[in-house]
């Protein structure tokens, strides 16, 4: 049987005094397209960026690949990751985020070539050619010279995907990605997970508040609330029958404000 590629067992994770997640625990197969909805803070982004290693978790485990993100083999046991460890595991998964965070004094293609330069050592021209087929998937190869600020925020988010793209991670972390976009952009970033779906065998996770796309796209959704797991399906079950009244009450307002389920 396939093993899970991501593996959350029981993580809890709490920011002073408020507990964000209490013992979460849930698996990811390998390919899975899976989209995290649900309200605001009910602990989304979070949990993406506890994979992507940006927060620590205080108590549980994760394993990529059956391997243990933030702890490693010692002496017969486990023992904390060093930061050795958690570099290597980090290059297994690439994020973009809401806002782009694209380097704003470097053009394009330097910001899509700096990791594979930096943390893989790649050879300049090596990484500039790469870049290039990545920024021609994404439809920004004409721009590779541009500066972000000469950019739409659409145009942004593409180059975002290109760079996160350019370790080449088994996994994809989309937060919210289309959110800061004028409704007009949002097409062409989707259109791009599309292609990514469609060309690549990556696991993706998406944390988001198109439900159209979430409905569409998605292998199975999980509704959140309050940092825990309420329900998960397959979209049409999930969006035409759920279960719970949380997750009928969450939906039903959504359409109310217009989405589309
Ligand atoms: N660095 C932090 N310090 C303090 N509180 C935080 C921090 N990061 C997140 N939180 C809090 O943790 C809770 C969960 O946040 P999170 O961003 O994971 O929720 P979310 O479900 O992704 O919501 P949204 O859809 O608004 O992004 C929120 O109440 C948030 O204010």
């Amino acid at each position: 049987m396939t093993e899970p590629i991501i593996k959350i067992d029981a993580i809890s994770k709490s920011f002073g005094n408020f507990q964000v997640l209490d013992g979460l625990s849930m698996q990811v197969m390998p390919r899975e397209k899976l989209a995290l909805i649900g309200p605001s803070g009910s602990g989304k982004t979070t949990i993406l960026r506890i994979l992507m290693t940006l927060e620590r978790i205080d108590a549980g485990h994760i394993a990529i690949e059956g391997e243990q993100l933030y702890h490693m083999p010692k002496n017969g046991g486990l023992v904390a990751a060093d930061e050795r460890h958690l570099t290597k595991m980090r290059q297994k998964i690439g994020m973009v985020f809401q806002l782009f965070n694209l380097f704003p004094h470097m053009s394009v293609i330097d910001n899509v070539t700096l990791a594979p330069m930096l943390t893989k050592g790649v050879a300049r021209a090596a990484a500039e050619k790469r870049a290039m087929e990545l920024l021609d998937m994404v439809g920004m190869s004409e721009k590779a010279k541009a500066m972000p600020a000469q950019l739409s925020g659409g145009q942004k988010q593409r180059v975002a995907i290109a760079r996160a793209l350019a370790l080449q991670p088994k996994i994809m972390l989309f937060d919210e990605v289309t959110s800061a976009l004028d409704p007009e952009l949002v097409e062409e970033v989707l259109n791009v997970l599309w292609k990514l779906c469609a060309e690549t065998d990556m696991t993706m996770l998406l944390v988001t508040h198109e439900m159209g796309f979430a409905h569409d796209f998605a292998d199975r959704v999980l509704f959140f609330d309050r940092g825990k797991i309420v329900e998960e399906g397959k979209p049409d079950e999930m969006f035409s029958n759920p279960k719970q009244e949380r997750t009928q009450t969450f939906l039903r307002k959504i359409i109310a404000a217009g989405h589309r389920v």
